[in-house]
């Protein structure tokens, strides 16, 4: 049985346009326009329990505005959505005590207060048992590892430390369901593979339903293990991540800053006048997948195609070459794998399309 149902669910925004200016504005009160966007229109799927889901698309693409109906913050303009078998928007006191939200972008730790006594707030709010309640906030407080940040103010946290806290508030009261919004937004590095690390983990030992909006390629890789895109509020695609991963998130930028020119890593290819890792490895010379993006004083700029080319032996030969003194391995921006994903549709609508014509004509 499906955890979350969704079909045909659409949200049209209606909002009132002001002219500027005075007059402007005294005609929008006498006789005012409105403007309606289609923000979400029709999507349908499902969601099984205990999967993990990316729920991905550009800004403005209606992922909070999808996200909201789920929880049950908006009411549609059309269809019909179930949560654990609750109406959001109908019933969304009783939902409350079953699912979690984290935003990114919002922290939902009272400001001046420390972690601790939000946490107590929110033991009485969700009606917890008390001791039930110091257990789970002991082991949360553990596996979290925010012991030393409980009794700080949170607008003294750094975002990490934050995050972690905002994560283990969420889980206090065992929802089945967490929407996580830009959990890794801001974060550096080590703090991004730590939120990461520790979503895969609530999902693998408590069998915790996850639905994740990120721009961040790398969340949707590594936590998720399926995708559905969303552009323009419509599903362009819905597809496990290990597929997607395979189709579009194929190309890592390779940034590294070497102790020698980069130039001397480099030959040109007469025919094409284009630089390549010349020479430095018998495997990789003219080995297809490896674009030279940049090459300046010591920096070099790759990109590998690591469906045909894995990234280590690259790494490697570079390595026995010189000395790396630094590097950054980045996905694609999520723009580009939409645009990667359009593009492919479209082409594959084309051929349909072409397809047609040809039987038409032939019939
Ligand atoms: N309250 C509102 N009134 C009018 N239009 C809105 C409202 N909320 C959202 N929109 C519009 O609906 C569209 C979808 O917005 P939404 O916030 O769902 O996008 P998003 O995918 O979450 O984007 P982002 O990644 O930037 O957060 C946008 O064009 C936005 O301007």
């Amino acid at each position: 049985m499906s955890i979350i149902q969704v079909d045909g669910l659409a949200k049209t925004f209606r909002s009132r346009e002001r002219a500027s200016g005075l007059a402007g504005s005294l005609r929008s009160f006498v006789a005012p326009r409105y403007r309606e966007r289609e923000a979400v229109k029709q999507i349908s799927f499902m969601l099984e329990r205990g999967e993990v889901l990316a729920f991905i698309g550009p800004n403005g693409a209606g992922k909070s505005t999808t996200i909201k109906m789920l929880t049950g913050i908006l009411y549609p303009s059309d269809g019909m959505v179930q949560v654990l078998g609750l109406i959001p928007w109908k019933q969304r006191h009783t939902l409350s005590y079953r699912i979690s939200s984290v935003f990114g972008q919002k922290s939902q730790l009272w400001y001046h207060l420390p972690p601790q006594d939000t946490f107590d707030l929110l033991a009485r709010i969700y009606e917890l048992d008390m001791m039930a309640y110091r257990k789970r906030r002991d082991f949360l407080i553990e596996v979290f590892d925010i012991a030393d940040h409980m009794r700080t103010p949170a607008r003294k946290l750094s975002l990490g430390e934050r995050m972690r806290c905002e994560l283990a508030a969420a889980l206090l009261h065992r929802p089945e369901i967490i929407f996580l919004d830009e959990p890794t937004i801001g974060l550096d590095v080590i703090a991004k593979q730590r939120i990461r690390d520790l979503i895969g983990q609530l999902n693998a030992e408590e069998g915790t339903t996850v639905f994740l909006t990120s721009h961040d390629a790398g969340d949707v890789e590594q936590v998720c293990r399926r995708a559905i895109v969303i552009n323009h509020g419509e599903i362009i695609l819905d597809e496990p991540v290990a597929k997607m991963k395979s189709d579009y998130l194929r190309a890592k930028t390779v940034d590294l800053l070497l102790d020698e020119p980069a130039e001397t890593l480099l030959t040109i290819d007469p025919a094409s006048g284009r630089r390549h890792l010349g020479g430095m490895h018998e495997g990789l010379r003219n080995k297809t997948g490896i674009q030279v993006l940049k090459a300046q004083g010591r920096s070099l700029k790759l990109e590998v195609d690591t469906s045909e080319c894995p990234l280590e032996p690259v790494i490697a030969a570079i390595m026995q070459r010189c000395h790396i003194l630094d590097m950054t391995i980045a996905d694609p921006p999520m723009e580009e794998i939409i645009a990667a994903i359009y593009g492919e549709k479209s082409k594959v609508e084309h051929e349909d399309e072409a397809d047609f014509d040809t039987t038409v004509a032939a019939n």
